[in-house]
């Protein structure tokens, strides 16, 4: 354990309002190669997370240390695939990955930079499309590219912010087992940390589940053991007992909100 530390963490943003925590006492361990998972209603701080480890954001107290090391900004040890694919439109698909390698992988040779783009455009099965720009290609394509792009420059942690929110369901099934697949490559060597609203993406792709109160001043609820066995099938997971347990808990963890909102309806209208 203790691969990407965050200690008592919170974070807050100065509002015409005044100061607004969005996020206490957060404690989390992940180690390296965990899928861990990030979910929770809107608003919760999700992305606040992910972008206190991306070293976007400096949290007002505690700490977030990677390998021992605390974070104090950026760096290209840690990636991050938004859900907005955030390709450059001028730049074809091929280009937006290599000006991504070219830039973090100083050390590398062009020759052995074109075959790192070339691996991975065919790993996502766009190596076909390599000439075409981001508005000549669908949402799910677009992803593709921005998750390719993400995987080949070869950060420790790779940080997703709801990449697949956009996607249809069928979409979104392939490129979790893409997703899947590049993390198989790498021995399982990268660590993954995604939000989702998503309760059956988390469950497929998560070691671990994250499960957030609602703010202001957000804190960890639960955290949730995935103990299914990998490779994962779809398929055969979701007639295990475990996914079912899992999948139960979550959504009673999510729920609550729900039937308290009831409660209040149903109260005004006797009223
Ligand atoms: N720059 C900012 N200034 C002020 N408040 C902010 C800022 N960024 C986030 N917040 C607030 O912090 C809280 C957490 O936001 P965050 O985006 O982390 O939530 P989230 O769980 O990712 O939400 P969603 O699921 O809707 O994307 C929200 O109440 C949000 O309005």
């Amino acid at each position: 354990m203790s691969y990407l530390k965050i200690e008592n963490m919170e974070i807050s943003f100065n509002t015409p309002k005044g100061r607004f925590v969005a996020v206490k006492d957060v404690n989390l361990d992940i180690a390296k190669g965990e899928i861990v998972s990030i979910i929770g209603h809107s608003g919760c701080g999700k992305s606040t997370i992910l972008n206190a480890i991306s070293g976007m954001l400096y949290p007002a107290k505690g700490t977030v240390t990677l390998a021992g090391k605390q974070i104090k900004g950026p760096g290209p040890d840690r990636g991050i695939v938004f859900q907005n694919y955030s390709l450059l439109p001028w730049l074809t698909v091929y280009e937006n990955i290599f000006q991504a390698v070219d830039a973090a992988l100083v050390l590398t040779s062009k020759a052995e930079k074109k075959e790192l783009v070339e691996k991975y455009l065919k790993m996502v099965n766009l190596w076909e499309h390599r000439e075409k720009f981001p508005k000549q290609i669908s949402g799910g394509m677009k992803q593709r590219t921005a998750i390719a792009r993400a995987f080949a420059i070869n950060p420790d942690v790779l940080l997703l912010d709801e990449p697949f929110g956009a996607l249809d369901a069928l979409t979104k099934g392939s490129l979790h087992i893409e997703l899947l697949k590049m993390w198989n490559l790498t021995q399982r060597s990268k660590t993954i940390v995604m939000v989702t609203h998503d309760i059956e993406e988390a469950v497929f792709l998560s070691d671990r589940i994250v499960v957030m109160n609602n703010g202001p001043a957000a804190t960890i609820r639960e955290i949730e053991e995935v103990n299914l066995p990998r490779p994962r099938n779809k398929k055969d997971i979701v007639n295990m007992e475990e996914y079912k347990i899992i999948r139960e808990r979550l959504l009673s963890l999510l729920m609550d909100k729900v039937e308290i909102d009831e409660k209040d309806f149903f109260k005004e209208k006797a009223a």
